[in-house]
Order: C-alpha cells, then sequence, then structure tokens
C-alpha cells in the first residue's frame, strides 16, 4: 500500500476514535445482577429483581408486611443506562462499560470504571478481568494505529485500607500522598512497570491481587475490605522520542470498591471489621459528595473528604469519563441492600439531568476534527500539559454529549435514563403474576413520558444563609463535608433505630387490638395502653424530623459554602 494511503488510514481511524470519544457519556451507570448463589438457593431465598425486556428497566420487588400481618409487594422501579441480567458474560460486561473509553485516553482523557455495591455482590468478579481486556485493547491501539507517537504503557496497582495506600505491586509497601503545587496529587514511591506485552500485564495483575487485604464477611467469605485500584497510564515525550522523560497523556482506572454494607450488616462483626465498615462508608459517601459536586460544576469539588477520593482527584478534573457498575445480588435476603445500592447508582445517575440539560446537550465535535495533527507534540501545544487540563476543565467539563443512543452493534439496549424510582404496592399472591408483563409492556415511549414528567429532586438547594456562619475558606469545606458524612451516618443509624422501634410499637399495638377484641375487656386499660403508645410513636416521628430537619439545614449551608468558594 502506498504510503499516503496508509497515513490516510491511520488518520482516519483517529478521528473515528475520536468521534466516538464525543458520543461516550461523561458519567454512565450500568447495573449488573448477578445469580443466587448456592447458598441462597439453599436457603429458599427467591430472585427478587426482573429486568425489562428493553434491558435498561428492573423492578424490585420487596416484600413486606402489613400491619395486619398480611404479605404484600412493594416494587421499586429504576432506569440505568444499561442493566446486565445474570446470564451476560465478562466480556459483554466489557464491550458495554469500559471498551468506550479505551481510544480516548490516547486523547488525554481521564476514564475511570468502578464498582459499587454490597459484600458479596459481584464487584471482584466484575472488576478483575477488566483491565487485562482493555490493556489488549491499548497494547493493539498502541502498536497499530499510534505505533509511530511514541506512547507507552505502564501499570501501576495499589489499594486504599483503612485509610492507608498500600503497594500491591511493591510487598504492600505504605505510600504516602503529596500534593503538588498545581494541587495534582501523586503518591510518592509507588512503583509502575512499563508493559510491553498482555502477559506482562497479566502477571502483574495476579500479583497485585493475591497481595490485597481480604476478610470473611456475613455475606462473602473472601470479602475485599480495601478499595483496589489498579491503573492503565499512557505517557509518551512531547517529540516521540524515547529518550526523554514521558509525561502522562491519559489514563484508565479501575475500582474495586469494598464493599458498601452498612452498620446493620456489622453487628455479628468484630471490632476491626466495623471499623473497615465505617471508613469504607466515609469513602464511598466522599465518592457520591465528589460526582455531586462535579455535577454541580462547582469550582470546589471535596476530594479531601477521603483518601479514596483525594487518589482520584486527578481523574475527576479535566477531561474525564466515568463509568460505574452497580453489582446487585438477586436474592431476597439481600432486598434492603440492593435497594441502596440501587437508590446510590440512581443519585448518580440523576445528578446528570434536571436542571443541568445545558451541560448534557450535544457538544460539538469541531475541537476534535479540526485536530488532525498526527505528531506527539500536538498532544502537547505551547502550555504544559497540566495547564491544559485546567483549560479543557473549564470549557468543557460539561460540554461533552451524553448521547446515549441505540447502537445497533450493541448487544444492550440504550435509552436515556430518567430517575425513577417508582414505588407501587401489590399484594403478595400478586407477586408473579404480572412482574415481568408490566414492565415488557411498558414502551420505550412510556418511559420517555415519565422522563419529562419526573421533576428533579433538588437534594442541593441553595438557600440564604447567614455569612458569618462560613468564611468560603475551601480547607473548611473540608472539614464541613467530613462533619457532613458523619452527620449523614448518624441520620440513617436514627432512622434505622426508629424503624426497630416502630416495629416493636406495632406488635404492641397488635396485642392491644387483639385484648380490645376480647369480651370483657377494660376500656381505660385500653385508653392508656394507646396513649402510650401514641405518644411513643409521636416521640419517635418528632425525633426523627427534627434530626432530619438539622441534617437538611447542613447540607444546604454546605452547599451554599461550596458555592460560594467558586
Ligand atoms: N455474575 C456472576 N456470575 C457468577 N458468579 C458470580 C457473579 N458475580 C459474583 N459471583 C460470585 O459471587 C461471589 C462473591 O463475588 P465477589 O467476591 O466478586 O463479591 P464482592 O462484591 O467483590 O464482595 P466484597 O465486597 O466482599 O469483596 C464469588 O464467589 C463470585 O465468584
Amino acid at each position: 500500500m502506498p504510503r499516503g494511503n496508509a497515513e490516510s488510514k491511520v488518520l482516519e481511524s483517529i478521528s473515528l476514535d475520536r468521534e466516538r470519544a464525543n458520543s461516550v457519556a461523561k458519567i454512565k451507570v450500568v447495573v449488573r445482577k448477578r445469580p443466587l448463589n448456592k447458598k441462597e438457593i439453599s436457603k429458599k431465598e427467591e430472585d427478587i429483581i426482573t429486568i425489562g425486556s428493553n434491558s435498561n428497566a428492573l423492578v424490585v420487588h420487596e416484600k413486606k408486611l402489613k400491619v395486619d400481618l398480611t404479605e404484600y409487594v412493594e416494587k421499586h422501579e429504576f432506569l440505568f443506562d444499561a442493566i446486565l441480567n445474570e446470564a451476560v458474560s465478562n466480556d459483554e460486561v466489557y464491550s458495554e462499560t469500559v471498551e468506550p473509553m479505551v481510544p480516548l485516553i490516547f486523547n488525554r482523557t481521564k476514564a475511570t470504571c468502578f464498582a459499587y455495591g454490597q459484600t458479596g455482590s459481584g464487584k471482584t468478579y466484575t472488576m478483575q478481568p477488566l483491565p487485562l481486556k482493555a490493556s489488549q485493547d491499548i497494547l493493539r491501539l498502541m502498536y497499530h494505529t499510534y505505533r509511530n507517537h511514541g506512547f507507552q504503557l505502564f501499570v501501576s496497582f495499589f489499594e486504599i485500607y483503612g485509610g492507608k495506600v498500600f503497594d500491591l505491586l511493591n510487598d504492600r509497601k505504605k505510600l504516602c500522598m503529596r500534593e503538588d503545587g498545581k494541587q495534582q496529587v501523586c503518591i510518592v514511591g509507588l512503583q509502575e512497570y512499563k508493559a510491553l506485552d498482555v502477559q506482562k500485564i497479566k502477571e502483574l495483575i495476579e500479583r497485585g491481587n493475591a497481595t490485597r487485604s481480604t476478610g470473611t464477611t456475613g455475606a462473602n467469605e473472601e470479602s475485599s475490605r480495601s478499595h483496589g485500584i489498579l491503573q492503565l497510564a499512557i505517557k509518551g515525550s512531547a517529540d516521540g522520542s524515547e529518550n526523554k522523560p514521558a509525561r502522562l497523556v491519559g489514563k484508565l482506572s479501575f475500582i474495586d470498591l469494598a464493599g458498601s454494607e452498612r452498620g446493620a450488616d456489622t453487628t455479628d462483626n468484630d471490632k476491626k471489621t466495623r471499623m473497615e465498615g465505617a471508613e469504607i462508608n466515609k469513602s464511598l459517601l466522599a465518592l457520591k459528595e465528589c460526582i455531586r459536586a462535579l455535577d454541580n460544576d462547582q469550582g470546589h469539588i471535596p476530594f479531601r473528604g477521603s483518601k479514596l477520593t483525594e487518589v482520584l482527584r486527578d481523574s475527576f478534573v479535566g477531561d474525564s469519563r466515568t463509568v460505574m457498575i452497580s453489582c446487585i445480588s438477586p436474592s431476597s435476603g439481600s432486598c434492603e441492600h440492593t435497594l441502596n445500592t440501587l437508590r446510590y447508582a440512581d443519585r448518580v445517575k440523576s445528578l446528570l439531568k434536571g436542571n443541568n440539560s445545558k451541560k448534557e446537550t450535544v457538544s460539538s465535535s469541531s475541537n476534535l476534527r479540526k485536530s488532525t495533527a498526527l505528531p506527539l507534540a500536538s498532544y502537547f501545544p505551547a502550555e504544559t500539559f497540566e495547564d491544559n487540563i485546567t483549560d479543557v476543565r473549564s470549557e468543557n467539563r460539561f460540554g461533552w454529549s451524553k448521547q446515549i443512543q441505540r447502537d445497533p452493534s450493541s448487544k444492550v439496549d440504550r435509552v436515556p435514563s430518567a430517575r425513577t424510582e417508582g414505588n407501587s404496592a401489590v399484594p403478595y399472591s400478586d407477586h408473579f403474576k404480572g412482574q415481568r408483563g408490566d414492565l415488557n409492556s411498558m414502551a420505550e415511549d412510556d418511559f420517555d413520558d415519565y422522563e419529562e414528567t419526573y421533576e428533579q429532586p433538588k437534594m442541593l438547594q441553595k438557600t440564604v444563609v447567614d455569612p458569618s456562619t462560613f468564611d468560603g475558606n475551601n480547607s473548611h469545606s473540608d472539614d464541613d463535608l467530613s462533619a457532613l458524612l458523619k452527620e449523614e451516618e448518624d441520620l440513617v443509624s436514627s432512622h434505622r433505630r426508629q424503624v426497630e422501634d416502630t416495629m416493636e410499637i406495632v406488635r404492641k399495638e397488635m396485642n392491644l387490638l387483639v385484648e380490645a377484641d376480647q369480651p370483657g375487656n377494660q376500656l381505660d386499660d385500653y385508653i392508656s395502653k394507646l396513649n402510650t403508645i401514641l405518644s411513643q410513636k409521636a416521640a419517635g416521628i418528632l425525633q426523627l424530623q427534627t434530626r432530619l430537619a438539622q441534617f437538611q439545614k447542613r447540607l444546604n449551608e454546605y452547599n451554599v459554602l461550596v458555592s460560594s468558594g467558586n
């Protein structure tokens, strides 16, 4: 083939990659349901998750008891970018999640894939094969499409355990993090291995996996008690030469988060496990706060909320892409955790809608079309690369198109996601009668209508507060974030306690009703007991309402604080 022809093929391929880049959502949320495991089957637990025929809607069928102790099923409906059922293979998970992001990392993008879910829901099972598959694609691009660019691939693998960072490719050496003058976070001494072939990467991944901290939880015998972070970095020198120091071009991070189970699950566990749980919850909440702040286009992203978010800082600024895989167990015994996971995912997804239509509109790809120059120098214009990140960020953070379109080549259909957790109660006897039909009979247009009429909940209302309360200083807002995260934890714990108390009260109430139906019952006694019960109920509700109001106030104040920090 004549040289000119070969070059134009390469150009075409790069330009195609870039066009594809524009159609990759900034944040994509995918749910993966695992099959029932042996333990769940032996306990006769049911599969309570049904997935709609268009693969982006699911229903959780929550079994509940009425006050008169009759059973009924409450349905919770959710929509996401894609829902992968128990028959979906790891290869298909890769195609749906990471594969579209791979070409972007040759063009300055920081892409992140993380798995979220309760312990034993399949996070590690889902995440472990992804880096190797991505490496294969990266090396193919490096050796073919970008073969004259002098790109190099580096692998690092570390974990965050108990708020500390350990190098999984260097005997779990404890590492510390530093922030440079440009607020770039680096992990001092982290080993990065240059990888030339897939075999080398496979060895590194296996070595790191074998070193990870695991423990046993009620739900998983080999549970990850740490956040494992594997990074594939593309580096290159400005003139494509291998002799000059290589600078970061783009990065793909894989994060296998520790289980998201909350306090309720840890009652049987020892103190160490409970402490681990608290630390894990803190970082998961902080991650949510960062994504929330990113979507609100706030100048100040509260990365310091946890070690995890500090480490991820450079993955979220500039031109970034994130795919979150929410892993869920199908079993009735995990219903509460599954709902928590889906609500977390739903919250992340809904942040991208509602008031941000401006941010969601299709961005022009002209900036990419213009730029067809091939030499690596074109990736490093006049300013330094880091300066460039800031520019890209301010111009382009939400200019990216979400463009979730029907992709004929994809095995999974996708439509724009709406935040819909619609609850509907049906008698328990109807549980299996129409659960699939309900979703199957829902045309895609129905979802579109729902999307149009649904009003976005405004978690972070901007209210006016006494400015003297805050000085708009970012370090203060980091302290505030920690306090806020703690309050969120406390609120949820109080809520849980209140529900337990209420159940106890309802039991007393039922007994009282039974007594009241007996012949010759004492009316005075009934009145006095009913009064006590009602007072207890009212006190519980009032207490929780007060706590909730306090938390809402703090949340609003925090929002004002970070907004004023812009
Ligand atoms: N989609 C799946 N298909 C088949 N088996 C699965 C699937 N997902 C998970 N499993 C199995 O379920 C068990 C728990 O999965 P895994 O260890 O990935 O959970 P986890 O969410 O990472 O838990 P933890 O947070 O405790 O580390 C494993 O034995 C795994 O092989």
